[in-house]
């Protein structure tokens, strides 16, 4: 079985050595311009198109969450990778431990107002605040797939109320469930703190936007962890600015790397991270398309398949 590999920063010499190993009789390279040798499988992050195009895949494995990029470039070039070619990607593989660090630490963080503590130590006042209840800082998910439900599942035993939006109903314990998009109202009212993990979608892109922050109590939270088009910045500053939003946690933005011009890096009150809220972890990974290669060299399913048409 001969399986190319592509990925612009990837340590691709580890990579290649530990599919090798996991993969038995697999036979990995490194793909360069000008490859159009045989390949059974491809993994990619950002693939050229010439290294897709023209090839008789049993399957492309993206190698991390989301796959908008990879999306984006098939609607301009369909003949990179035609339908019948699965396209997987990776679900969970670690990232899910590393949301739940990301979201519970920042939900506590607000939560034991450590962000006003922060801003009187600057001013050097000594100045005990009133302490925050759980009833009133209810976490509400935007997005309750792999990645949310493990970040609700990390948040239930801090005793916030839960609750999640998503296209169709879930049953996950203690976490209320809105769906589609006439139960958004619903779901915005009362949530305290909004926690963005949707896919990239033409359906999401500026979902975050002023309607919807006006739609959450006043004084609330934002975390978006998912992708920087989702969020419209300019009317999360206008929100921060009116006090409609009292903080802002961003992982990703419209533009990465972020400008320097942008006016977040200087607001007081949004703090950031440079897209690292979970990144892939090799092992994990390369165990995931391991045994799903296996999975589908005996015909069998396996999850994991992008829905083209859905987008995600
Ligand atoms: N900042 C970072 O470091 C990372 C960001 N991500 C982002 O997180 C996203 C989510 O990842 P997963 O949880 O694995 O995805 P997933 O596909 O398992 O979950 C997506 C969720 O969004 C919901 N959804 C999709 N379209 C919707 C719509 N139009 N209306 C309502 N709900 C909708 C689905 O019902 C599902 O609950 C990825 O697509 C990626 O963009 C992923 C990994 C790392
Ligand atoms: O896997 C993804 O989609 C990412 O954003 C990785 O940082």
């Amino acid at each position: 079985m001969d399986i190319i590999f592509y990925h612009p920063t990837f340590d691709t010499p580890y990579w290649i050595k530990a599919l090798s190993t996991a993969i038995p009789g697999a036979r990995v390279r490194e793909w360069k311009r000008g490859d159009n040798e045989h390949a059974d499988y491809a993994l990619v992050w950002h693939p050229p198109v010439e290294m897709l195009q023209g090839r008789n895949l049993k399957a492309v494995f993206a190698l991390g969450a989301g796959v908008d990029s990879i999306l984006s470039k098939l609607k301009a070039h369909p003949e990179m990778l035609p339908e019948h070619i699965p396209l997987f990607r990776l679900e969970d593989t670690g990232m899910g431990q590393q949301m739940q660090e990301y979201a519970v630490s920042q939900v506590l963080h607000w939560f034991r107002r450590f962000d006003d503590y922060h801003a009187l130590k600057q001013q050097s006042r000594w100045e005990p605040l009133a302490d925050y209840q759980r009833e009133d800082f209810t976490v509400g998910l935007l997005g309750a797939g792999v990645l949310g439900s493990k970040v609700a599942e990390a948040l239930a035993p801090w005793g916030f109320p839960l609750r999640c939006w998503s296209r169709t109903r879930k049953t996950y314990p203690g976490v209320e469930s809105f769906a589609g998009h006439d139960e958004l109202p619903a779901f915005l009212k009362g949530t305290r703190v909004l926690i963005n993990l949707l896919p990239n979608t033409a359906e999401t892109v500026g979902i975050i936007n002023q309607d919807l922050l006006n739609q959450l109590p006043d004084q609330s939270y934002v975390m978006n962890l998912a992708r920087g088009v989702h969020l419209v910045e300019a009317d999360l500053l206008k929100a921060l600015d009116s006090g409609k939003l009292k903080g802002a946690m961003l992982d990703v933005y419209s533009r990465e790397p972020l400008p320097e011009e942008s006016p977040l890096w200087a607001h007081p009150r949004v703090a950031m991270t440079p897209h690292i809220a979970a990144v892939t972890r090799p092992a994990e990974a390369v165990d995931y398309i391991a045994r799903t290669i296996a999975l589908l060299e005996q015909g069998k399913a396996a999850t994991g398949q992008v829905d083209r048409q859905r987008g995600y």
